[in-house]
């Protein structure tokens, strides 16, 4: 049975040219717009939390930047994985194998957006950042999406990396440096990236044994993957308290994040005492959820925090 791709790929070979029929919303869509928006928010809390000032129209230039370059990283990952996609329930009516989208257009989409995002940081702002943000867009598509995604169930362990930059870039961007702080924000993502995807793979499985991509719970089983959850959860907890620790957050804030950390363990202590085997996973559903919430909030009472500290420095200052 021809996949739809394969029916692009003939329509392509005949000679014939034809017009793309993709709409700009399939484009959009090809950008993974609600993954990428939490990721642009870590980026902006980076440029909101480094200690120096940047102005306005270039801070919103080099959020555009990394909003671009991490939409592109997006397109071209769908390119790459649009063979399994295809066959994936949560990825088949993507633009791509959706046959609204050809695969030859969604990687010239990709580079081209990759090498615009990546210039126009690194004219407009610096090299140092727009560096970072062609490592990361590098890192995400080759080294996660290429080679380690297909080949090791530590795939998103390592791959987290990639996800993990955008605070770094953001801070650059303001600092044109990467310090002991910005590699905390890092960490902080780094850290929590498997809790927050190995929730999800424990309920999409079946999908992964079908396409052969060797996540964790298909190789070492749901017990193996429960303990690794809570353990990330618990260094992701540690992680989140450290900017009050190395002072550049309030102790308000360091209680604010145990609090938020307290309940990630919790959950991911639920997903641990689930029954393997147990087929509507509810605990695992309410993890993955529940993470999404949690790095929206620690990245927000970072920014919090250090409005709040502005602002009495201010009033401080102006008695
Ligand atoms: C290698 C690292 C990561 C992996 C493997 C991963 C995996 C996934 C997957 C498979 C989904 C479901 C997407 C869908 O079905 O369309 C998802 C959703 C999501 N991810 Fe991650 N993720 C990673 C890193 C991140 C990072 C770094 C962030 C943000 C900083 C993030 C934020 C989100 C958000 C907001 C959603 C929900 C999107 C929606 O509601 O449709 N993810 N993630
Ligand atoms: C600035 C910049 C370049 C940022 C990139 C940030 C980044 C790498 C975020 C990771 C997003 C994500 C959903 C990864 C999962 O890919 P997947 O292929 O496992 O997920 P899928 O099966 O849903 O496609």
């Amino acid at each position: 049975m021809m996949t739809v791709i394969d029916n692009h790929e003939a329509l392509a070979e005949d000679g014939d040219f034809r017009l793309s029929e993709a709409s700009a919303r399939d484009y959009f869509e090809l950008l993974k717009p609600r993954v990428m928006s939490l990721v642009v928010f870590t980026a902006f809390a980076g440029l909101v939390l480094a200690p120096d000032h940047i102005n306005p129209v270039l801070g919103l230039i080099a959020i555009l930047c990394i909003a671009v370059g991490a939409g592109a990283s997006g397109a071209l990952n769908m390119w790459y994985d649009a063979d399994i996609d295809a066959v994936m329930s949560r990825t088949a009516k993507r633009p791509i194998p959706a046959g609204r989208i050809m695969p030859k257009e969604a990687l010239a989409f990709g580079l081209v957006l990759s090498c615009f995002s990546v210039t126009i940081l690194g004219l407009a702002v610096n090299w140092l950042s727009a560096f970072i943000l062609a490592f990361t867009i590098f890192f995400y598509v080759v080294i996660y999406t290429m080679w380690l995604k297909r080949s090791t169930p530590q795939n998103i362990v390592i791959g987290g990396a990639a996800g993990a930059f955008p605070p770094m870039i953001g801070w650059a961007c303001v600092t044109n440096s990467v310090t002991i702080e910005s590699t905390v924000l890092f960490l902080i993502i780094f850290l929590w990236t498997p809790a927050h995807f190995w929730a999800l793979a424990l309920f999409k499985m079946r999908d992964y044994e079908a396409v052969g991509v060797p996540m964790l719970p298909n190789v070492s089983g749901e017990r193996t993957t429960k303990h690794q959850i809570v353990a990330y959860a618990v260094l992701t907890a540690i992680c989140a308290v450290l900017p009050t620790f190395l002072g550049f957050a309030s102790v308000g804030y360091g209680v604010v994040a145990a609090v938020l950390g307290a309940a990630f363990i919790y959950c991911s202590i639920a997903v641990w005492r689930m029954p393997d085997g147990d087929l509507k996973m509810i605990p695992a559903k309410k993890l993955f959820g529940f993470s999404i919430f949690y790095l929206f909030a620690v990245f927000s009472a970072l920014m919090l925090d250090r409005l709040v500290a502005m602002l009495g420095s201010y009033a401080g200052g102006s008695f």
